[in-house]
C-alpha cells in the first residue's frame, strides 16, 4: 500500500476552517462530511484524522499522526517534543496575564499569594517559576475571563487577540507570557517516506504563503522616468519592462510584498508612474 502523510486537524473550532483553506489552497480536496472523523484526501496522499485540538500534541509526539496543524501555545502547553515545521501566519494571538480594571499593579509581585484562573496551568506555572512568583493556579476549561467577576480569581491568564472578550469583562492585560500563531508541526518518530510527503506538502505550503504575501504589481510610465521606478522596487528580481504601443512610454511588472507596497505607492506616483495596478497571485513557486 502506498505511504499516506497522516495529518491531524482542528476537529471543530478556530483553527479548523483556515487549517483546511491552506489545504485547499495546496491542492489537496477534503470530500467527505466531517463527521467522519478519518479522511482519505484527494489531490495528495494524505490521511486526515479531525481531532480535539488538545489531544493533538499527544497524537503528533505518540506517532499516530505524523503531522498536525495546530497553535503554537498548545504544542507548549502540553509540553511536547515536537518538531515546528513551518509557521502557517493564522491564529496569531498571545497569552496573556490579566486583572479587574482600576486594580493598583505596580509590577509582577502583584501576582505574589493571588488566585489565577487558567487554562493554560503549565506555561503559567513555567512563568511564574520564571519571575519567582507563587500564587495559586485554578484550572478551568473555558470561559476564563468571567472568573474574577465571580469571585473565583484575582486575576487570569488567557488567550487574547483583539482584546475585546477582556474589555467585555472588564479585565486589563497586564503580562504577556507568549506570543503565537497556527503551525504545522510534525513528530520526532516520522518515517523516511512520510518525510518525504511532508517535504512536498511543505513546498506546496510555502507556495501558497509567499503568493498570500505578495502582490504582482503593473504600472505605465514614460521611459524617462523608468530608472528612478526601477530603483524605487524592491522585486524578487529587476522588474519587467516592456513598451507600450504608445511612443516613449512602457509598462513595468514586478511582484512585492504586500507590506512594502504602500511605503513606495507615494514615491512610484511622484516618479511618473500611472494606471498602477495590484493583482493577487495565486501561487508563487520559489
Ligand atoms: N481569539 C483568538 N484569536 C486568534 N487565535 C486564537 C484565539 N483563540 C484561540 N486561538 C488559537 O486557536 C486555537 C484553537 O482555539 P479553540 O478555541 O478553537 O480551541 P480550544 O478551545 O483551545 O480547544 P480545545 O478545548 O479542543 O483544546 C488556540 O489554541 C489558539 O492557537
Ligand atoms: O481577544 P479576543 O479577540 O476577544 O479573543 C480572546 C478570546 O478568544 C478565545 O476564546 P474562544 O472564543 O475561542 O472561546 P473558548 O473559550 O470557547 O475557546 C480566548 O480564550 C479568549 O476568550
Ligand atoms: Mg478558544
Amino acid at each position: 500500500m502506498p505511504t499516506m502523510l497522516k495529518i491531524a486537524v482542528q476537529k471543530s473550532g478556530r483553527l479548523q476552517e483556515d487549517s483546511l483553506e491552506m489545504l485547499r489552497e495546496c491542492g489537496v480536496r477534503v470530500d467527505n462530511g466531517r463527521d467522519q472523523l478519518k479522511v482519505a484526501a484527494s489531490g495528495f496522499p494524505l490521511e486526515l484524522f479531525f481531532l480535539r485540538n488538545s489531544d493533538i500534541p499527544q497524537y503528533v509526539a505518540d506517532g499516530v499522526a505524523d503531522v498536525a496543524i495546530l497553535g503554537q501555545n498548545t504544542v507548549i502547553e502540553k509540553e511536547k517534543d515536537l518538531e515546528e515545521v513551518l509557521p502557517l501566519g493564522f491564529a496569531r494571538c498571545r497569552l496573556s496575564l490579566a486583572v479587574p480594571k482600576g486594580t493598583v499593579y505596580p509590577d509582577i509581585t502583584w501576582l505574589n499569594g493571588k488566585k489565577i484562573a487558567t487554562s493554560y496551568p503549565n506555561t503559567l506555572r513555567a512563568f511564574l517559576i520564571r519571575h519567582n512568583i507563587e500564587a495559586e493556579i485554578h484550572e478551568i476549561a473555558g470561559s476564563v475571563e468571567i472568573a474574577p467577576n465571580i469571585g473565583l480569581a484575582d486575576a487570569i491568564c488567557d488567550l487574547v487577540s483583539s482584546g475585546n472578550t477582556l474589555f467585555m469583562n472588564g479585565l486589563e492585560e497586564k503580562e504577556v507570557i507568549l506570543k503565537s500563531e497556527a503551525a504545522i508541526f510534525a513528530s520526532r518518530n516520522i518515517s523516511t517516506e512520510a518525510r518525504e510527503l511532508l517535504e512536498k506538502l511543505i513546498f506546496r505550503f510555502k507556495s501558497v504563503l509567499a503568493a498570500r504575501n505578495n502582490k504582482y504589481l503593473l504600472m505605465n510610465a514614460p521611459n524617462e522616468a523608468l530608472s528612478e521606478i526601477i530603483n524605487i522596487l524592491p522585486g524578487m528580481k529587476s522588474p519587467t519592462v516592456v513598451p507600450l504601443a504608445e511612443p516613449g512610454w512602457s509598462s513595468v511588472h514586478t511582484v512585492i510584498s504586500e507590506d512594502r507596497f504602500w511605503e513606495i505607492i507615494d514615491r512610484l506616483k511622484a516618479a511618473g508612474a500611472q494606471g498602477i495596478l495590484i493583482i493577487p497571485i495565486q501561487k508563487m513557486i520559489l
